[in-house]
């Protein structure tokens, strides 16, 4: 079994277990599920440098990056640098992350907040408005197109923004919807952990203008994102490079500086 069919099979445990112990009523009465989202989609569509860094303490394929964070203060750090919006793990087995962090966040910045999880069940859908989240992700590779139609549908009557992530051609030409806001590169093949910018070059061509575009993982240089622009991306998912510094806020701060020039 590859590493995504292992994380998926184990949120099928999680998703069932928690929809026995938190029933969506319960979950529908959290003061942030009447918030009204922000739109992430808008944010990047109207910005400069479209960042959307994020919080991520291990991973399968880097084990520890940064085990010492407190997400409130990145949140905070990643807002003063002026990023468009932040992603938080909240996958607690494979990525060390919680709901409670995207709840600090919340707690802590205004700016849009992506729930970054592997969200099979509409149930996930109603957790991330309940926790504060502005936009959530889909994943093409573990979903069938009718999935991805309900789960977008839902995330969009609940006012959320939908980043829809794909990596290669086919999963992209299932996916396309209106219910979706964003189209996400993952440049990071999830079975193989490989990384390879030119995949988010080679798919710009086939992603629909109606739709930001947005490059995801493995950007490390300000070249990387000026050679992204020049396909048509907007916006641009930074989790590693930041996270791996003692001061994630600094480092993001220090990136978009030398963007803007
Ligand atoms: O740390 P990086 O290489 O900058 O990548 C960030 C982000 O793109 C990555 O964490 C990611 C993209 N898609 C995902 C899906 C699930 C978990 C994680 C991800």
């Amino acid at each position: 079994m590859n590493i995504l069919d292992k994380i998926i099979a184990d949120k099928r445990k999680e998703v069932k277990l928690k929809k026995s112990l938190v029933p969506t009523s319960q979950l529908e009465q959290s003061v942030l599920f009447d918030r009204k989202a922000q739109s992430l989609s808008n944010v990047l569509r109207n910005s400069k440098t479209g960042i959307i860094a994020e919080h991520k303490r291990r991973s399968p394929s880097k084990h520890t990056i940064n085990q010492n964070t407190n997400v409130g203060q990145v949140a905070h750090g990643y807002e003063n640098a002026g990023v468009s919006g932040m992603s938080i793990l909240t996958d607690i087995k494979y990525f060390g992350g919680s709901l409670e962090d995207l709840i600090l966040a919340r707690a802590s910045v205004e700016m849009p907040l992506l729930r970054k999880e592997f969200i099979i069940d509409e149930y996930q859908i109603i957790e991330a408005k309940a926790h504060g989240a502005d936009v959530i992700l889909l994943i093409a590779a573990v979903l069938s197109k009718t999935e991805i139609k309900a789960l977008s549908e839902l995330a969009k009557n609940l006012g959320l923004d939908v980043l829809l992530e794909v990596h290669n051609e086919k999963e992209l030409h299932k996916s396309i919807m209106p219910s979706l806001d964003m189209l996400g590169v993952n440049n990071r093949n999830l079975k193989t952990f490989e990384v390879n910018l030119n995949i988010s070059k080679k798919l710009s061509e086939v992603i629909p203008d109606q739709f930001v575009k947005v490059s995801e993982s493995g950007i490390s240089s300000i070249d990387a994102i000026k050679g992204l622009k020049e396909y048509g991306y907007q916006g641009f998912l930074i989790g590693e490079n930041f996270m791996k510094t003692e001061n994630p806020g600094k480092a993001a701060k220090e990136f978009i500086t030398k963007l803007e020039v």
